[in-house]
């Protein structure tokens, strides 16, 4: 493992208290490997290891970790023990490879682990079997105290070498390798092979189940979606786009976050009643619309307005760095857009020339009134290839925000086409064209149009990415780009991208506060939630079962770990950023006796739940912002990801795929016991629910 302070059976500290103590704040945990050694050849007996804290089945025999053999003579067991147990005891014990008895303890007083430290120094265990004969084995046991990080590293080297890790238990990155006799998931936990048995419709208060939210239609070009023009097919494809905040918008004199939002405007929205409005999903936006007309597209961005003293859905991460900007930054950066470039217009055609800048005006005046109004980063979705539309759009900026092209540029042949097929498929552009080949012909003729007027970016403040969608390599270039925003607005592109995978969300098994009506504490699964564990691990069995590279996110609470321990076969890693709304000093009350003891309290969240902070606790705006790298991280990963979190986090994380408005977040239901399934593709994203208990 990576560097930490090593304390082994002897009792010798390898690193100072000091370093220990940087540990414990940045997050460190406990990290135990055991191993036992012995020369007798006992291949049906294997060592267990069992003990006080629930990794360890909570002096459960039935419940004992096995041991994993490391050689011939020598047994392996690694495990983290969870931050909230400082002390850990626990025991060997030998069982029969098949069967569970008899099952034989070591001989003397429980193993205690105390800080990291054992205390004793039993470097033998011994075992005495039913004829008498005493088993004997060798104990080396090590403790480090390693940071999250060091096991992320340990996982990343186990995908890099591709060998199996010992580590289990509850680790922030661990693996659980699928027993060769399968699950033991009770009958009551086991599922319909039908996993659509399972679906319920979104409550209706969510109103997306079934809804395709229309973002990033295309993975290249975006803006080709909104063009009904005929023309040749290019080698390569190219657009842009532009982006605008108002810090101004967002810092209220209390140092909370108050307003942020991220619009996308697109020319032809003024003019094709079939288009609905773009939402980007990696920034929030304005709320989708199914018809886009004129009046309908207003009616949204007034929607937006209204909600100007409020963040949008889970915009945490632009919104942090639009505080920092508000501090740190120039003050003239008050407004930033990004523009859209790849024309869909012929350059020969004078009419549609005027029409396509007529339209282009509207929708950049419609920006820069909204923006007006409170918005902060808008999205300009036009195709813009040529340098005298920029310059146009540039004079119109002038002193209202601020422009930076987005350019994206594809030279790989597979994945234009794979583009222009989904495009046929998909887009309301070709919902009216039955014969699916005479849309390949006419999309094609108009790729070919834009190539014809497409004059590179190389004026302004701009971010080219080159070939960057297929995960591998690529290339991005950033030309006068400065201030803290813009600066996310790069990260924040350099890590998303369009590879579809399913996201699922879940809370984790009904707890035993959740049975007492107690908010926070960090208590274990009740009987109902255990037997949610267990279907949830037979549903992501039969879910992600061709889906290797998937993981499993928890939070660092233990109900969120032990929904998640009996799923098998995919790494897990504990964010503590997933943990739950901290409630302070309410914390393991109910809201009965917060009403009763703490009046004011209890008033003042039900007025304003979303910026409510509890005493030493948190906000719904406080969670929202500490989920920035986590929302960062799930829009990077290709392959799917289950996160196991609480009602507070999920509510954010919820919002923030599926574009809800701030103020709905601390009511949006998310029931226990059901998962959501957000697909995340080309086509924007999509909802479905399953219910895994009556
Ligand atoms: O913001 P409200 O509606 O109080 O919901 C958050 C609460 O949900 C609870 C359950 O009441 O979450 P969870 O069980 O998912 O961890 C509390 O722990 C938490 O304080």
């Amino acid at each position: 493992m990576g560097a930490g302070a090593s304390r082994n059976a002897e009792g010798g500290s390898h690193g100072g208290e000091e370093r220990e103590e940087s540990l414990d704040q940045a997050g460190g945990q406990l990290y135990v490997s055991l191993k036992m050694e012995n020369y007798k050849k006992k291949g049906d007996i294997i060592p267990h290891v069992y003990g006080s804290v629930p990794l360890v089945g909570s002096w459960d025999s039935s419940k004992a970790l096995s041991m994993e053999r490391e050689s011939a003579s020598m047994w392996e067991l690694s495990f983290v023990v969870p931050p909230n147990h400082e002390t850990l005891d626990f025991k060997f014990l030998l069982k029969p490879k098949y069967g569970y008895t008899p099952c034989i303890v070591e001989e003397g007083p429980n193993r205690l682990l105390t800080g990291g430290t054992l205390q004793g120094d039993a470097r033998l265990a011994l075992f005495k079997l039913d004829n008498e004969e005493v088993l004997e084995y060798r104990v080396f046991i090590k403790a480090d105290k390693v940071s999250p990080f060091d096991l992320a590293a340990s996982w990343r080297a186990y995908q890099d070498n591709l060998r199996p890790s010992t580590v289990r238990g509850i680790p922030d990155v661990s693996i659980n390798a699928v027993p060769e006799t399968g699950r033991e998931n009770g009958s009551s936990a086991s599922l319909e092979l039908d996993l659509e048995h399972y679906v319920v419709p979104a409550p209706s208060i969510s109103a997306n189940s079934g809804l395709v939210y229309a973002a990033n239609l295309a993975e290249n070009p975006r803006s080709l979606v909104i063009t009904g023009v005929s023309v040749d097919r290019p080698a390569t494809i190219k657009e842009m786009e532009i982006v605008i905040p108002d810090p101004s918008k967002i810092y209220s004199g209390s140092g909370m976050v108050e307003s942020k939002s991220v619009g996308t405007f697109s020319p032809l929205q003024k003019q094709d009643s079939h288009r609905g409005l773009f939402v980007d999903r990696g920034v929030g936006s304005p709320r989708l619309v199914k018809s886009a007309s004129a009046t309908t597209f207003s009616f949204d961005l007034k929607l937006d307005s209204e909600t100007k003293n409020s963040m949008p859905a889970a915009a945490g991460a632009v919104a942090a760095a639009a505080v920092a900007d508000q501090m740190l930054g120039p003050k003239e950066d008050r407004h930033l857009a990004i523009v859209l470039t790849a024309d869909f217009f012929r350059a020969d055609n004078p009419e549609g020339m005027e029409a396509r800048n007529e339209v282009a005006a509207l929708a950049m005046d419609d920006m820069t009134a909204w923006m007006q109004e409170g918005g902060q980063v808008g999205i300009f979705d036009a195709t813009n290839s040529s340098r005298s539309r920029r310059n146009m759009l540039m004079k119109m900026a002038e002193g209202k925000c601020k422009i930076i092209f987005l350019e994206t540029i594809c030279n790989d042949e597979r994945i234009i086409e794979r583009n222009i097929r989904l495009k046929i498929q998909q887009s309301p552009d070709y919902a009216e064209e039955p014969d699916f080949e005479a849309g390949l012909r006419d999309f094609r003729n108009r790729l070919a149009n834009y190539e014809k007027v497409y004059e590179p970016v190389e004026e302004g403040s701009y971010i080219k990415m080159i070939d960057m969608v297929s995960g591998h390599g690529g290339q991005i270039q950033v030309n006068n780009i400065s201030g803290y925003l813009p600066g996310r607005i790069v990260f924040f592109l350099v890590n998303t991208h369009l590879t579809p995978r399913p996201i699922l969300l879940t809370r984790h098994g009904e707890s035993r506060h959740n049975v007492r009506g107690r908010i926070g504490g960090d208590s274990v699964l009740s009987d109902t939630g255990e037997i949610y564990a267990k279907k949830l691990a037979n549903f992501v069995e039969k879910r992600l079962k061709s889906e290797r590279a998937a993981s499993i996110w928890t939070s660092t609470l233990q109900r969120t770990i032990l929904t998640a321990s009996p799923i098998l076969g995919f790494p897990k890693i504990q964010w503590r950023a997933l943990d739950e709304i901290n409630a302070g000093v309410c914390d393991g009350m109910t809201y009965e006796e917060i009403k009763k003891n703490m009046l004011e309290e209890y008033e003042s969240r039900k007025k304003d739940k979303l910026r409510y902070r509890y005493p030493r606790g948190e906000s719904y705006l406080d969670v929202i912002q500490r989920l920035e790298p986590v929302i960062i991280e799930l829009e990077r990963q290709r392959a799917p990801v289950v996160v196991i979190s609480h009602q507070a986090v999920l509510r954010a994380l919820y919002a923030y795929f599926a574009d809800r408005p701030l103020k709905e977040i601390p009511h949006i239901e998310v029931p226990l016991h059901t998962i959501i399934e957000i697909q995340m593709g080309v086509t924007g994203v999509q909802e479905k629910r399953y219910k895994l208990m009556d």
